[in-house]
């Protein structure tokens, strides 16, 4: 997407093909900083400290890192160490177990000599097909917001949580790609935007996203979603997914399952944007089977923010003889889903919906 005039993925390769280039994610809003990344090392000291996040674009830095490995060692044993370490970065998001897999597999029948180009150049298919499939996924939930706007006859408002925009992907997000989609479109929209303790990806992230694009927003504190729903201030919510069941339960950012719980309280619909790499078929039960990431508490007694003087600090919010607990993620039951938006369109969030629009990858 443009920052002040100038596009930018996520992710992307030097012109020498040597380095591996990101947004360090950890300084925005207050500081925009690309990264480099050298090694397979750093590619997963990337993922796990969040200079990237974000399902689809913790893959394609996967996918890099494996290209990265292959270039220093492209033995199988390296390799699928290599493998095994960026695995462990984070559990959650399946996309990351989905894009490793699938380089390795194509390195693994290569020459030993063919693999860090063919490393390279299957990570950058990756990034290339994320970020159509993202666009896709705008296209097939712009459709949605535009039928809101029809019904309504007004401003629409949408609801969001934490950040699917194009920063937890390489281009375009899940969640947000609609909302794009659809203010180029014209269609007058405004966007809560739950700030997302404890790391704050709404506040930093979605809120710096919209405000680039120019598109009316308001973040709020994460508690104050039912209540705006309560009041008719939400005409329908859309949010992202780590990890989606082929039964259509969706893992997200913690917090989502209670926005999924008062929206369908007050009858709102609650749209899951996701690619679909985030499917994970194995899985049918996403409360007892998703692996929920827990993070260092010091996440949530910790806040970073903009002193007065300009400086970016770090602040204790909690007393220090207070212990914290810093669950990463929630799983969101598909019967509180109103429908998932994905690239190949919108179905319902079950295993026939999702078996229409993936027969082949079901069946696998
Ligand atoms: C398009 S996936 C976005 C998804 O990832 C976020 O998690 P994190 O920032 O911890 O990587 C959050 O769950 C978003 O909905």
């Amino acid at each position: 997407m443009e920052i002040e005039g100038r596009h930018y993925r996520t992710i992307w390769l030097d012109e020498d093909g040597a380095t591996v280039h990101v947004i360090d994610q950890t300084k925005l809003p207050f500081r925009f900083e690309t990264r480099g990344l050298a090694s397979v090392e750093a590619a997963a000291r990337a993922i796990s400290d969040m200079v990237v996040r974000g399902a689809p674009l913790i893959g394609v830095t996967g996918a890099y890192g494996l290209a990265l490995a292959a270039r220093q060692d492209a033995s199988e044993a390296a390799l699928r160490s290599a493998h095994a370490a960026l695995l462990a970065t984070r559990p959650t998001a399946i996309n990351l177990k989905w894009a490793l897999d699938r380089v390795l597999a194509k390195l693994l029948s290569a020459p030993i000599g063919e693999r860090a180009a063919e490393a390279f150049a299957e990570a950058g298919r990756l990034a290339d097909e994320d970020a159509a499939c993202c666009e896709a996924i705008g296209e097939n939930g712009f459709k949605l917001i535009e039928e809101a706007a029809r019904r309504k006859g007004g401003r629409v408002n949408i609801l969001t949580h934490c950040n699917a925009g194009w920063l937890a992907t390489v281009d375009w997000g899940t969640a947000i790609a609609p909302i794009y989609k659809a203010a180029r479109a014209g269609i007058d929209l405004h966007v809560w935007v739950d700030e997302t303790r404890p790391r704050n990806q709404g506040a930093s992230l979605t809120a710096f996203e919209l405000g680039a694009e120019r598109i009316a927003h308001t973040v709020i504190v994460d508690n104050a979603g039912g209540h705006l729903m309560q009041h008719g201030e939400v005409d329908l919510c859309i949010v992202g997914s780590d990890r989606t069941t082929r039964q259509g339960d969706v893992c997200n950012k913690i917090g989502t399952y209670l926005k999924a719980l008062a929206a369908h309280a007050n009858d709102v619909p609650f749209y899951v944007a996701l690619p679909g790499s985030t499917l994970d078929w194995r899985l049918s039960d996403g409360v007892a089977e998703i692996p929920i990431e827990e993070r260092s508490g010091d996440e949530v007694s910790f806040m970073q923010g903009l002193t007065d003087a300009g400086e970016v600090a770090r602040v204790r919010v909690t007393p220090q003889s207070s212990p914290a607990k810093n669950f990463g993620f929630d799983v969101t039951p598909a019967r509180y889903v109103t429908a998932l938006v994905t690239e190949r369109g919108v179905c319902a969030a079950s295993e026939k919906g999702l078996r229409e629009l993936f027969p082949h990858e079901a069946s696998l």
